[in-house]
């Protein structure tokens, strides 16, 4: 048997840095229309990366940049600060010199400019709506419609959760019990490309919350809203070195971030091969990580499931080109309704619009980068290799070229393969069946992998919808739909899919110390 071909790494290589005789780039770039600074912020400064800092041999004169292209025609877009250990360094003497003061400051006056940063986010849904499509390629009117809002609302419910957190006290033989929050110290987020400032949200709404400062390293490839956040916060009065951003690679500047000795917590998304570098760094200092991570979820489809709206579900997957965590890529479906379901499924997939995302009509939008797309497409082909077979799909959309990859069903796949094993982050859904009336071998196929993110099961049964949930290795399971996200429900991933929840007070737990105060009976007498 030949041995199995190596996954492709998921972190692309560091190109070669500017030559040192090319002239310094502009600081702004204009994105749809809106202007961006494309330097870092840093302890409420703009400040760009000198070429000695950012790994790179070259003069000091010059800025080190990196040019950031839009998925949607490969155009460039900004030249953007390439980070190194000194902005690094830089940012977290700027989170750790604001920690004392932020995390002094009142609750209610945290959550009040909480609040005003998502005001700020409001007022500039439009322009923030606009410059995430550029930079990431995902549907201009989700950004519009749900996405901006959604950051939005990170902002609000955890400034509102702070002032609701519960502060227990109880009594231990007379003695009383003090639970507080305290504030742990700054926080480094890294974040992914695949939904830039809302994923970043979700973990900057927490963190600033609970009294800890930030430094955010949004992806090398969708650098930009991540700086227009900076420009919001500041104007909605966040004080110097509590939010602060650097950009660049993640083995430039990402690894001295969580490398760092004064920083007090990691939260991470994004793919397990750098997650397992993050904790290997992090172990040097003891610093806790909450790790969000990639998953290979299943679609359940029984029998007796609503075929219409298991079909629905199967094409929600599609969302976002496929280049989302929870996607349930694994369709598994109870063998007598195959047929009946995956007509209705390319029923439906004929009826989607490929195209350009800041097209209202369009569906399904790029992929966010050439190499991602050979990737996704490396994937394919060996399955195909392997004896899958495409019932829809299978290939780059060759009518709009780029980056835009049809959306794809395989056949024929084995539970070992790859494809079936793999998280290929794009649109590209395989279909297995299980025998009828089998349950035990659909969970079994459902936990057949290293993942355990989410699952999704399509059932007119609610004693088997209790059953089958309670037998699923994930964060989240699913009912007859997809993606319902209430920010009070934990939200992370079992086995490889992450470390930790975050969400509600979990979020807490994780950006504070807790501590327990102990006081004795009889107060504040003095003993004999
Ligand atoms: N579970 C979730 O909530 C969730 C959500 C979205 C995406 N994801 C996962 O994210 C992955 C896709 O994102 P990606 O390709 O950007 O992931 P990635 O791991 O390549 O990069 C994520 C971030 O880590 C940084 N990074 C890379 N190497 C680093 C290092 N050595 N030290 C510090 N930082 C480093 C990158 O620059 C980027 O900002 C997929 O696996 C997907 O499932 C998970
Ligand atoms: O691609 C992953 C999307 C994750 C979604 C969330 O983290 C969320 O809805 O909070």
């Amino acid at each position: 048997m030949a041995p199995p071909t190596p996954v492709p790494p998921v972190n692309p290589p560091v190109p070669p840095a500017n030559p040192p005789d090319s002239p310094p780039p502009s600081h702004t770039a204009t994105v749809a229309g809106v202007p961006v600074d494309t330097r870092h912020w840093i302890g409420g400064e703009r400040v760009a990366s000198s070429t000695a800092s950012a790994s790179v041999t070259s003069t000091a004169s010059a800025s080190a940049t990196f040019t950031d292209h839009s998925p949607i025609d490969g155009a460039p877009l900004a030249e953007i600060a390439r980070g190194g250990v000194a902005e690094a360094r830089a940012a977290v003497v700027a989170a750790r010199d604001a920690f004392p003061a932020w995390a002094a400051t009142p609750p209610a006056e945290r959550a009040r400019l909480l609040h005003a940063v998502a005001d700020g986010v409001e007022a500039r849904t439009e322009d923030l709506a606009a410059v995430e499509t550029a930079d990431n390629g995902a549907l201009l009117r989700s950004h519009r419609h749900g996405v901006m809002p959604r950051v939005a609302h990170n902002l609000r419910y955890f400034a509102d959760r702070l002032l609701a957190l519960a502060h227990d006290d109880f009594e231990t033989r007379g003695h009383t019990n003090h639970v507080s929050w305290d504030p742990a110290g700054p926080a480094v987020l890294i974040t992914p490309w695949n939904a830039p400032l809302m994923l970043a949200s979700w973990k900057i709404a927490p963190a600033l919350a609970a009294g800890s400062t930030v430094v955010l390293k949004p992806a090398e490839w969708t650098p930009l809203t991540a700086s227009l956040f900076a420009d919001i916060a500041h104007e909605a009065g966040l004080s110097a070195g509590v939010f602060n951003v650097v950009q660049g690679y993640g083995a430039e500047v990402g690894e001295p971030l969580v490398a760092d000795p004064d920083i007090r917590r990691i939260s991470f998304t994004g793919s397990v091969p750098t997650a397992r570098r993050i904790a290997a760094a992090s172990a040097a200092h003891l610093v806790p990580c909450s790790f969000e991570l990639g998953g290979k979820s299943p679609l359940l489809v029984f029998a007796d499931a609503d075929l219409e709206l298991a079909a629905d579900l199967a094409v929600e997957q599609f969302d976002n080109a496929g280049q989302v965590c929870l996607a349930a890529t694994r369709i598994l479906v109870e063998e007598s309704v195959r047929d009946a379901f995956l007509g209705h499924f390319l029923d439906r997939v004929t009826k989607l619009t490929q195209g350009d995302p800041r097209d209202e009509a369009t569906d399904v939008g790029p992929n966010i980068h050439p190499r991602h797309v050979e990737r996704v497409d490396g994937f394919v082909r060996r399955a195909l290799d392997a004896g899958a077979k495409a019932v829809t799909g299978g290939g780059r959309n060759t009518a709009l070229g780029g980056n835009y990859y049809l959306p794809t069903l395989l056949t024929d796949v084995a539970q070992h393969s790859e494809i079936v094993r793999e998280e290929v982050f794009g649109p590209v859904l395989t279909l297995q069946t299980f025998p009828d009336g089998d349950e035990d071998e659909a969970v079994r196929l459902a936990n057949g992998t290293r993942f355990g993110l989410a699952a999704t099961l399509a059932t007119g049964d609610r004693e088997r919808a209790d059953r089958v949930s309670a037998r699923l290795v994930a964060g989240t399971v699913w009912v007859n739909c997809f993606f319902v996200r209430d920010l009070s429900a934990p939200f992370g991933g079992s086995r490889d899919s992450g470390i930790g929840r975050e969400g509600g007070d979990w979020s807490f737990d994780f950006y504070c110390d807790l501590k327990n105060t102990v006081t004795a009976p009889k107060g504040w007498a003095r003993h004999g």
